[in-house]
């Protein structure tokens, strides 16, 4: 298991990990999901005693990494799938791996097997996609077989059979007992690999609960209903009768309601009874994107000025409820307004910019909700979220033991 306790990480004015406390348990696959920039390598550098913590502490198994000993048999990393000799065959780099921590050389050619690069074992790996040097950085980290697994975005650069095949790695491995530790920014892939996510957002937890309870928070069907614009008093009055007719109603950004509880053809007569037009009345389930993207986008980092102007860079959810637009915008999936002479306003992709997040999630800022991470108590985060840096990240690298002054062709065997 690792367990990691208040941990903190400053690079000078930079905090990129802030309190973080969780355990990532064998037997499961743990998806570690977070916004570009939000701390995710530098938890698993601390994880993996290549970074310091500033303060709190993370072990392995109940040591930190450090006083494990022969760690390349406990623990097995993929955190940079680029940091290998590239004049090296990929026998020959997994083979200086595993004589330094004593493997003999069939574990080798197992684990070339494994991650299907048998074929092309003997030639140089500068040559190799990036997919096969993704496979390449996987079969280093299965070399040990180790109990515990860190995985750093491993299907990046990946084509669907690649990633099929990691996913199907990551289950097979948990499987056997292993502890997965699998860091992504793709909800997507993670709700199809995972069975428990632990989110942060500018080095701040977010979420820690199963993947099932993170889909039955986030999946419902609902519809989205929306009244005349220039007729506000409408919507309150269709409000009200949806609510006493047992309906939960919510305000999205762009106005429209979000009701849960009741049909659309129930919702449709109500309005009908209570002399209210609708100008659109249509049913949606919640993707887990969405709800991701919801949870985290107070918390990105990084962000296109198109997607700002478009929309994303909405003020973060308000607590308790769906924040209140102070004008109407384009929903997250409806279709536009109706014009005059029926001509949509614009066109263009759906746009986020959302609700509150769904119950048992903190926003950032906040610890979880209790009951899902026995360490999230509340807690006195900064009083602003920590600024992101000027400079681009310097990423420690991750353990290169393959480095080497040669580059001769003979390196190639
Ligand atoms: N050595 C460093 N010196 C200064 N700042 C750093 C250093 N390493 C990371 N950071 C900063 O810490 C923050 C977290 O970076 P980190 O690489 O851990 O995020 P991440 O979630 O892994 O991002 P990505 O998904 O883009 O890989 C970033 O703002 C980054 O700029």
């Amino acid at each position: 298991m690792i367990e990691a306790v208040g941990l903190t990480k400053r690079y000078g004015a930079k905090t990129a990990v802030y309190n973080l406390s969780f355990q990532v348990r064998p037997g499961t696959v743990t998806g570690f999901l977070g916004p570009n920039g939000s701390g995710k390598s530098t938890t698993m550098r601390m994880i993996l005693g290549l970074d310091e913590p500033t303060s709190g502490h993370v072990t392995i198994g109940g040591h930190p990494f450090r006083k494990l000993t022969n760690a390349p048999r406990q623990v097995g990393a993929l955190l940079d799938a680029k940091a290998v000799h590239g004049g090296r065959s990929a026998r020959s780099h997994l083979m200086s791996l595993a004589q330094l921590s004593g493997i003999p050389a069939q574990r080798v050619d197992e684990v070339l097997g494994v991650v299907g690069l048998q074929d092309v074992a003997k030639r140089r790996s500068k040559g190799f996609s990036l997919g096969m040097g993704q496979r390449l950085g996987i079969a280093a980290a299965l070399l040990g077989d180790p109990q515990v697994l860190l995985f750093d975005e491993p299907i990046n650069g990946l084509d669907p059979e690649g990633i099929h095949w990691v996913r199907n790695l990551m289950k097979t491995l948990a499987a056997e007992g292993r502890t997965v530790f699998v860091s992504s920014h793709l909800m997507s892939e993670m709700a199809v690999t995972a069975d428990h996510l632990i989110v942060i957002g500018r080095g701040q937890l977010l979420a820690d609960m199963s993947v099932k309870d993170f889909i039955s928070a986030n999946s419902a069907d609902f519809a989205r209903v929306r009244t005349p614009q220039t007729e506000p008093q409408q919507r309150e009055k269709l409000s009200s009768v949806l609510t006493e007719a047992g309906g939960h109603v919510m305000t999205e950004q762009d106005g429209a309601m979000r009701v849960t509880g009741l049909a659309l053809p129930r919702i449709s007569d109500l309005a009908h009874e209570a002399d209210v037009r609708l100008w659109e009345l249509s049913p949606h389930q919640a993707s887990l994107e969405e709800a991701y993207m919801r949870m985290t986008q107070g918390a990105v980092d990084y962000r296109s000025t198109a997607d700002q102007l478009a929309g994303f860079q909405q003020p973060p959810p308000q607590p308790g409820g769906y924040a209140e637009p102070a004008a109407p915008q384009q929903g997250w999936y409806a279709p536009p307004p109706p014009q005059p002479g029926g001509q949509p306003p614009f066109a263009g992709a759906p746009l986020p910019g959302g609700p509150a997040p769904a119950p048992g999630y903190a926003t950032p800022g906040q610890a979880p909700a209790p009951g899902h991470n026995p360490y999230a108590a509340p807690t006195a985060p900064p009083a602003t979220p920590p600024a992101p840096a000027a400079q681009p990240p310097a990423a420690a690298p991750a353990p290169d033991l393959t480095k080497s002054d040669s580059d001769s062709p003979e390196d190639a065997r």
